[in-house]
C-alpha cells in the first residue's frame, strides 16, 4: 500500500530543489500529485507542472462538487491567493507513493483526511539568515522581483512553522538543507527505510 511523503518547510527552504532531485532517484519510484492554485502563473512555469492554474470560479465549483481535499488560501500582497488539492483521480493509494510540497497546514489535512499512516513529514530546515539569501538571490533573478511578497512570507512562515506549531502537528524530525546533495541522500534513505519497513 502507498504513502504520500510530504515536503514541508519555509519558503527558500529547499523544497522544489528537493522534489526534483527526489523524483528523479528512479529507486524510489515517487509519482506526483500536481496541486491546483488560483494565484497568476509565473514566468517558467508550465500548466499542469507546478500546479493546474485554476480561476476562482474553477475553485468554488469544485468545492460544490466536494472534490476539494485541502485548500489554503493567503491574503498576499497582490490579493487573496488559493492553493489546494483536489480529488481529481490523480492519487491511487493501492499502488503507488507519492511525493508533494506542502505547508504545515496542508500536510495535517491531508493527515486527517488520507489517514495518519498514510502521511510522512519530511521537514526542510535552513538557517534564517542563509534561507532569506537564498530566497533574496532567488527574488532577484526574477523579470519583475517582488520584495514585498518575499517579505510577507518570510514573517507568515515564522508564525506558521513555531515551534509550538510543528510540535501539534507531530513534526520531530528535521532534514537540515546545508548542503542539497547530502540532504537529498539522507532524504533517500529515509524514503527508502520507510517504504521497506
Ligand atoms: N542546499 C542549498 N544550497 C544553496 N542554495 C539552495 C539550496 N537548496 C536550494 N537552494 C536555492 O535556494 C532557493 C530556494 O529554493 P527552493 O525554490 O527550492 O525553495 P522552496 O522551499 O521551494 O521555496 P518556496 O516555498 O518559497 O517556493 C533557490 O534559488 C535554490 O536554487
Ligand atoms: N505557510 C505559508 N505558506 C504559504 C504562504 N503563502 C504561500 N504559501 C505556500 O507556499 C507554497 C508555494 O507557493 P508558490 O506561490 O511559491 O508556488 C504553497 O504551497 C502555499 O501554500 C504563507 O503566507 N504561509
Amino acid at each position: 500500500m502507498g504513502k504520500i511523503y510530504c515536503l514541508l518547510g519555509k519558503s527558500s527552504s529547499g523544497k522544489d530543489t528537493l522534489f526534483k532531485m527526489l523524483l528523479e532517484e528512479s529507486g524510489l519510484a515517487l509519482k506526483t500529485i500536481v496541486p491546483y492554485t488560483t494565484r497568476p502563473i509565473r514566468v517558467g512555469e508550465q500548466e499542469g507542472v507546478e500546479y493546474h492554474f485554476v480561476t476562482e470560479e474553477t475553485q468554488k465549483k469544485l468545492e460544490a462538487e466536494g472534490k476539494i481535499i485541502e485548500l489554503r488560501a493567503y491574503d498576499t500582497i497582490c490579493g487573496i491567493w488559493k492553493y489546494f488539492t483536489v480529488d481529481d483521480g490523480q492519487i491511487d493509494l493501492a499502488t503507488d507513493n507519492y511525493l508533494v510540497i506542502g505547508t504545515l497546514e496542508s500536510y495535517v489535512k491531508m493527515r486527517d483526511y488520507f489517514g495518519a499512516e498514510k502521511l510522512v513529514p519530511l521537514y526542510v530546515e535552513v538557517e534564517d539568515g542563509e534561507r532569506l539569501l537564498r530566497a533574496l538571490t532567488r527574488e532577484r533573478a526574477q523579470k519583475e522581483p517582488n520584495y514585498a511578497e518575499l517579505c510577507r512570507r518570510f514573517l507568515a512562515d515564522s508564525v506558521d512553522f513555531s515551534a509550538e506549531r510543528l510540535k501539534a502537528a507531530g513534526i520531530c524530525r528535521w532534514f537540515e538543507n546545508t548542503e542539497k546533495n547530502t540532504t537529498c541522500k539522507e532524504l533517500v534513505s529515509y524514503i527508502k527505510a520507510d517504504i521497506e519497513q
